[in-house]
């Protein structure tokens, strides 16, 4: 039986960390995987959100750094889902940083990134998940652009099956 679409607002949600000296890389900003791994909580959560149960990451694509981070920033990543189909889901993530102690200064981009998730049951198999029913139309827009993504994602795969298969 088909599941009823969620409105994308049903599972959006953000994570936000104050970035300290034990996120720091050698060169004294912070680690890209510091910012990979907060983008991957706060994706898994919205896609439990969305699925109604676990989910994993499947896929971490176009995970694209903007700007440098640096100890004192409040990073905030906020997240929604695209895009679903049968079991898996397409999570954007945009990640904003702003000073930690000083209102008023306008956030700046620092990364975004795109994340498949795919639900699974007790026995680890994918399992259903409800379509997205989108609100606006930014929300419209996401999910065409991930629609295009995932033709893109698949047809990669496919090309590199087909050229590791025996020549006739
Ligand atoms: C101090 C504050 C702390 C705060 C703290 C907060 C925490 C807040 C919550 C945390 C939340 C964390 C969340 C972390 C989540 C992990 O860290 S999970 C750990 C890392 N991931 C894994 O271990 C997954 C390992 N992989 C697998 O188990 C299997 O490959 C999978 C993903 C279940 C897929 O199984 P499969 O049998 O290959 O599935 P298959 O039938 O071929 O495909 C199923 C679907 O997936 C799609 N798919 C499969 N692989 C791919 C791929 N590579 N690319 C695109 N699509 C794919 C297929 O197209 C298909 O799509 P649908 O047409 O069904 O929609």
């Amino acid at each position: 039986m088909a599941l009823d679409p969620k409105p994308t607002s049903a599972a959006r949600t953000s994570l936000s960390h104050i970035m300290t000296a034990v996120d720091t890389n050698l060169l004294g900003t912070v680690h890209g995987g510091v910012i990979m791994k907060l983008v991957d909580d706060v994706a898994g959560a919205v896609a439990q959100r969305h699925s109604g149960g676990p989910a994993v990451t499947a896929a971490m694509d176009g995970m694209t750094f903007l700007h440098p981070v640096r100890v004192g920033d409040l990073v905030h990543a906020h997240a929604q889902v695209n895009w679903a189909g049968k079991s898996s889901m397409e999570v954007g993530v945009r990640v904003l940083a702003e000073p930690w102690d000083r209102a008023g200064v306008p956030p700046t981009k620092v990364a975004t990134a795109y994340l498949v998730f795919v639900a699974v049951g007790e026995n680890g198999h994918p399992r259903p998940v409800p379509p997205v029913a989108p609100e606006t139309e930014e929300d419209e827009r996401r999910l065409r652009e991930a629609e295009i993504r995932r033709q893109h994602r698949l047809a990669r795969r496919d090309e590199i099956l087909a050229s590791r298969a025996p020549k006739p």
